[in-house]
């Protein structure tokens, strides 16, 4: 079998991989606030996540691995969005709040399959586990670990003498590195919000705190715990998530679960930047994935670009890193044409079992190309989600381009020598393979019309 290393970014070391249950391994990774189209930033966790997820389903077997995202489709962000929708379209907040998130969610999903992800096998929706959260803080309050003040209810991070060991912070630096919201009801500025009161404009569910709704961490304790119990093998996000949101879910999930030991290995990916800062939303230095899909980006090479950089290190996203992915790609996919995928090569195994490296197993794919193994080089891309079914396609579309301009070349030298029978036979050729010409004085431009086939233009 081959042996799994992760680094652990709660122990700061790489560690052996041991799941609790061999059949049964758990992953979960903190999914999307759906109010808006997903940048590239946010595909490099998710791309990490699902590689992993097809390494482990290699290991333990495809019906042996679990694995969660969520979507939080209540968030303050979302009612923001929401009323700013409201006030335009006269619909209700509420009606704006789902119409928002279902169409967020449903981009997502076809976002992340154009980058060859698997569907996870949970996407619980926040909105779906508000009892178990409402339970979860009701059992924090019992033992002493939360207190109610003025409708909110507020974890005491007090109560748990490990908070900050995640993150390697101290409270001091929690302090001064963070937004800490003061607020009048906290006993402590470090204590965070586990419940809020909502006005009748806003999402709310009732609570023994009166109507309100859930802060954002405790939705994925209580998620988590819902589908995987108090203690499960993998959790992830981005380095971003690590404190507050990831310590704050590990202080709530020990204290309501003493006896779990919720995530047994975190893993973080690092940022994809944009001169040298993160991709984010709320600096708005970013673009979207569908921005380079429609752009003609192929999802594949967004994919090979993104599992080219170690998870661990920050990344940037380059025209010339495009180029390079799209003409490798291109090389592969020729060699592989026709061939059967061969057992994963075992070198290309190794380093992805080396906590992920994603770039020596790619350097090996290359080795792989070069001396012509088709059938190892077509399993072991297809084990990393490349060169498989579901992504291809793009690939011949440049070359009938160049195809087809290179026969309306034809045609205009042709029309100029008075060749009319090959300018009418090219115009044929291009007709029968679905392509529309615009004929312009100094030549043609060209469309691929409906039922356009690039495998007739032979
Ligand atoms: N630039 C980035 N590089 C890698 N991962 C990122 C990046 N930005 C966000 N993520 C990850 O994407 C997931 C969703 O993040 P989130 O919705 O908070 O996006 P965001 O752009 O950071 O939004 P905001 O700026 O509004 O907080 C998280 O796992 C987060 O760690
Ligand atoms: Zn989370």
């Amino acid at each position: 079998m081959t042996t799994l290393h992760f680094w652990n970014s709660k122990s700061r070391a790489k560690e052996p991989f041991a799941p609790i249950r061999e059949d049964d391994v758990r992953i979960y990774l903190c999914g999307p606030t759906v109010y808006d189209r997903a940048h590239l930033g946010n595909a490099r966790p998710v791309v990490t996540f699902d590689l992993l997820f097809r390494l482990l389903r290699h290991v333990y077997g495809e019906g042996a691995v679990s694995y969660a995202r969520n979507f939080t489709d209540v968030d303050d962000k979302i009612n923001a969005r929401a009323q700013e929708r409201a006030e335009e379209t006269g619909e209700s907040v509420q009606e704006a709040i789902g119409a928002i998130t279902e169409e967020t969610i449903g981009w997502y999903h076809d976002d992340m399959e154009a980058l060859g992800t698997l569907r996870p096998t949970h996407e619980p929706r926040a909105t779906g586990h508000v009892g178990e959260m409402i339970a979860m803080i009701e059992g924090l309050i019992e033992t002493g670990h939360a207190y109610e003040a003025e409708g909110h209810v507020l974890f005491s991070v007090g109560s748990y003498p490990e908070y900050g060991a995640l993150s390697g912070r101290s409270v001091d630096d929690m302090i001064a590195g963070a937004r800490v919201e003061v607020a009048p009801y906290k006993r402590d500025p470090m204590d965070f919000v586990l419940w809020k009161p909502s006005d009748e404009s806003l999402p709310g569910w009732e609570s023994p705190w009166g109507r309100g709704r859930p802060g954002w961490h405790i939705e994925c304790s209580a998620m988590s715990d819902a589908l995987f119990g108090p203690s499960f093998d993998i959790h992830g996000g981005g380095t971003d998530l690590t404190f507050p949101h990831h310590e704050n879910e590990l202080a709530q999930s020990m204290c309501a679960h003493p006896e779990g030991e919720f995530a047994r290995v975190w893993l973080h990916n690092e940022m994809l930047q944009v001169e040298g800062r993160k991709m984010s939303k709320s600096l708005g230095n970013f673009f979207t994935i569908r921005d380079l899909l429609d752009k003609g980006v192929p999802g594949e090479v967004i994919r090979f670009v993104l599992l080219s950089t170690h998870y661990r290190k920050p990344m940037d996203w380059t025209e010339t890193k495009r180029e390079e992915a799209e003409g490798t790609l291109r090389d592969w996919r020729r060699l592989v044409a026709g061939a059967e995928p061969g057992a994963p090569d075992a070198q290309v195994l190794a380093a992805l079992g080396d906590d992920l490296n994603t770039a020596g197993a790619i350097a090996r794919l290359h080795e792989l190309a070069r001396a012509g193994e088709a059938g190892a080089l077509l399993g072991s891309a297809q084990l990393m989600g490349l060169l498989t079914d579901e992504l291809a396609g793009w690939e011949g579309a440049g070359d009938a381009g160049a195809k087809i301009e290179a026969l309306l070349e034809e045609r205009h030298a042709a029309r100029k020598a008075k060749d009319f029978a090959r300018a009418d036979e090219i115009r044929a050729l291009l007709t029968e393979a679905g392509v529309e010409v615009m004929d312009r004085p100094d030549g043609a431009d060209w469309a691929p019309g409906p039922g356009f086939d690039a495998g007739k233009l032979v």
